[in-house]
């Protein structure tokens, strides 16, 4: 439902209204003055303002040129005393949607808040549809990457992105799978039409079922309005559907039939509805295990599975480690961090010996955090957050339970500690500085630049 900031200095007028809109299933907001109705503008998502001439800091028709100029799909109607005519011209120049007059247009109100809303609905559709005609969304020359699992990916997601099927895409978090669901959909033919994603897991049952399918009013406490779903919204379009192994067993059943016969029910309603839309699904859990474990249907993995690509986690392609580095380096340092100007080999070797469980996500926030406290023109291993700043025990298979490797852990706990500075380790574990080369060479602990 809508969000609407009632901005009325005076009190029972304010209650007034705020309890109709309240009835009405609207999320209400209200304040007494131009500067906390903009505070609220800028904190909420706002997609309707009502708003008086008078205000104690200031007029009402200032203000709506004020929220205009910031937020351009928000809509305003002014409300203003009978006869005030040149307030009412001036608020429409300014932008308002209309006016209304108070006392007198009571039975006004209702009508016009509705067209004001379906007016920002509209424009908001229109700038999505914008964008994706300017191709805003990837597009496969946006994925960095040159390595042979990477280029199979690709190869394989503009073989299907022509096509309706549907696509699986596996892989670790932040391995790029929203990335590739927005670039199958830009090389397709459904381009110019809506992009929309939905995080399965980020919901209830009950709410994911009505995000995806929509509702009818009545069908439950607070479903005051009839809802359309994201799978009637991106008709025509595409759908990701990220974390699917997190959809709840019976909506699985729902969404199956989406999928087989392009149909579906509202919830709380009878009537079926027709669209077309491509599903792109997405997850990191291993749904043969999970049909295993009865956790997701058989027959919905193989609808979904008909085109499946695998997008491998970073360690496994750490060729493309530094030009995703080098990537990510170029765009941060487009509008801040100017001064930086490449990263020493040394940092780039680094980078390629971690093992990303983040993946590229956090590969970014790592060239980040290190491009905010670089002052000088390159990074370097100095840079990077100090988990990162040695070699990972990890990688040098030694058992976590021989001495080696125990002492070797310690000294490079010590040597993180002293950030670096021999000497000062060398005394803290009580041996000679020549000793602690040693060890450091016998251990293969990379040392801080
Ligand atoms: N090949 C790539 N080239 C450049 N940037 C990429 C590439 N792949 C991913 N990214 C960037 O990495 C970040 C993570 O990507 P994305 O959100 O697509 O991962 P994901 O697999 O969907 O993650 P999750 O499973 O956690 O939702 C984003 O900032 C994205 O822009």
């Amino acid at each position: 439902m809508a969000n609407v900031l009632l901005v009325e200095d005076e009190q029972d007028v304010r209650q007034l209204l705020k309890r109709m809109l309240s009835l009405e299933g609207f999320t209400v907001f209200d304040a007494g003055s131009c500067k906390a109705a903009f505070n609220i503008v800028e904190n909420e998502n706002i997609d309707l303002v009502l708003c008086d001439v008078k205000l104690p800091d200031g007029s009402g028709v200032d203000l709506i040129r004020q929220i205009k100029a910031a937020y351009q799909y928000i809509e305003i109607i002014l409300i203003t005393a009978y006869g005030n005519i040149p307030d009412s011209v001036q608020a429409i120049k300014n932008g308002a949607f209309d006016y209304i007059i108070k006392a007198n247009d009571n039975e006004r109100i209702l009508p016009l808040l509705y067209r004001a809303l379906e007016n920002v609905k509209l424009q908001k559709r229109v700038a999505q549809l914008e964008k994706a005609a300017a191709g805003r969304y990837a597009n496969f020359d946006a994925i960095i990457g040159h390595s042979t699992l990477i280029e199979e990916a690709k190869t394989l997601a503009n073989l299907a992105a022509p096509t309706n099927a549907p696509v699986l895409l596996l892989g670790e978090t932040g391995t790029g799978k929203e990335v590739f669901a927005q670039a199958i959909h830009t090389a397709s033919k459904r381009n110019t039409k809506t992009f929309l994603g939905l995080n399965c897991g980020a919901f209830s049952k009950e709410l994911l079922e009505s995000e995806l399918f929509g509702h009818k009013a009545g069908a439950f406490t607070s479903a005051s309005k009839d809802k359309k779903g994201l799978i009637e919204e991106a008709h025509e379009g595409t759908l990701f559907l990220d974390e699917i192994g997190e959809m709840p067993p019976d909506l699985q059943v729902k969404f199956l039939r989406v999928l087989e016969t392009g149909t579906f029910i509202k919830v709380g309603d009878t009537k079926q509805i027709k669209v077309n839309v491509r599903i792109i699904a997405a997850t990191n859990r291993n749904l043969q295990q999970e049909i295993q474990e009865g956790k997701f249907r058989e027959d919905l993995f193989y609808r979904l599975n008909l085109v499946t690509i695998h997008l491998p986690p970073l360690r496994k392609r750490q060729q493309d480690i530094p030009l995703l580095a080098d990537f990510f380096l170029k765009k941060l340092t487009q509008d801040a961090y100017q001064h930086v100007k490449g990263m020493t080999p040394a940092f780039a070797d680094r980078l390629q010996q971690n093992d990303w469980r983040g993946n590229i996500r956090e590969l970014r926030n790592v060239i980040e955090r290190s491009l905010l406290v670089c002052s000088g023109s390159q990074l370097n291993v100095d840079h990077l957050p100090v988990e990162l700043q040695y070699t990972s025990l990890k990688s040098k298979s030694i058992s976590a339970f021989d001495l080696a490797s125990v002492e070797r852990l310690h000294i490079q706990r010590v040597l993180q500690y002293t950030k670096g500075n021999k000497a000062q380790a060398a005394k803290l574990l009580n041996i000679g500085i020549a000793t602690l080369y040693r060890k450091i060479e016998e251990y293969g602990i990379g040392a801080l630049e």
